[in-house]
């Protein structure tokens, strides 16, 4: 709903951000992952933000969803990132999520990471789908806040303490990142309708 007033009020790019497990074993806490893809797998059990019957008025019933994460903003996000001397801690990957609030067992890990996720959180895919439903150009990017345990040896738990830690260790770094990207869309927008 929340993407649907913003799409009314004329907002015409929608850029999501969250906090995720980090699942490709090269990733590290405090890495940011540019969302290139993502899995519904809510969307596997029914669970659709365009479910119901479709408004028009926003867009079509059926829409795609094989170029959801428009590729320039991805391409201009990693030329922004070197420019900030991130170039080392950005990556691209595959997000995928579920419903949460608990985080993942170790067996729901492994599968996620036969399925080619790269990192694993509780949000943004609904608000992208529905934002490409009604022709929005979205970007998204993770977070990487905790490196999930694959393994059933490990003593290491995910907790709500470290991911809200580690939002705050990069808020600053984020804040950048993100003020260049708009930085970005403003001055391309600008160019095309002066
Ligand atoms: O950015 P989001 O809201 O997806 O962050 C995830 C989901 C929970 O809010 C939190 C769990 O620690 O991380
Ligand atoms: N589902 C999920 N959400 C997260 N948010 C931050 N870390 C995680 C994680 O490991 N799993």
């Amino acid at each position: 709903m929340p993407v649907r007033v913003m799409k009314l009020l004329g907002v015409t790019h929608l850029v999501a951000t969250n906090a995720a497990g980090g699942l490709n074993p090269k990733f590290e806490v405090g890495d940011i992952m540019l969302v290139k893809d993502h899995i519904n797998l809510m969307g596997f059990a029914g669970n659709n933000p365009l479910q119901g019957p479709n408004d028009e008025r926003f867009g079509p019933r059926f829409p795609p969803m094989n170029e959801a994460y428009d590729k320039t903003l991805i391409r201009e996000a990693k030329r922004i990132a070197k420019e900030l001397g991130l170039e080392n801690i950005v990556h691209e990957g595959c997000y995928t999520y579920l419903g949460g609030p608990n985080f993942e067992t170790v067996a729901e890990l492994k599968m996620l990471s036969m399925l080619g996720a790269d990192s694993v959180g509780m949000s943004t895919v609904h608000e992208v789908i529905t934002g490409r439903h009604c022709d929005l150009t979205v970007m998204a990017f993770s977070l990487i806040t905790n490196k999930c345990i694959t393994a059933y040896d490990s003593n290491d738990n995910p907790n709500h303490e470290e991911v809200m830690d580690v939002g705050k260790m990069r808020q600053d770094v984020l804040k950048l990142f993100v003020q260049s990207i708009v930085k970005y869309i403003k001055q391309t927008e600008d160019s095309i309708n002066p």
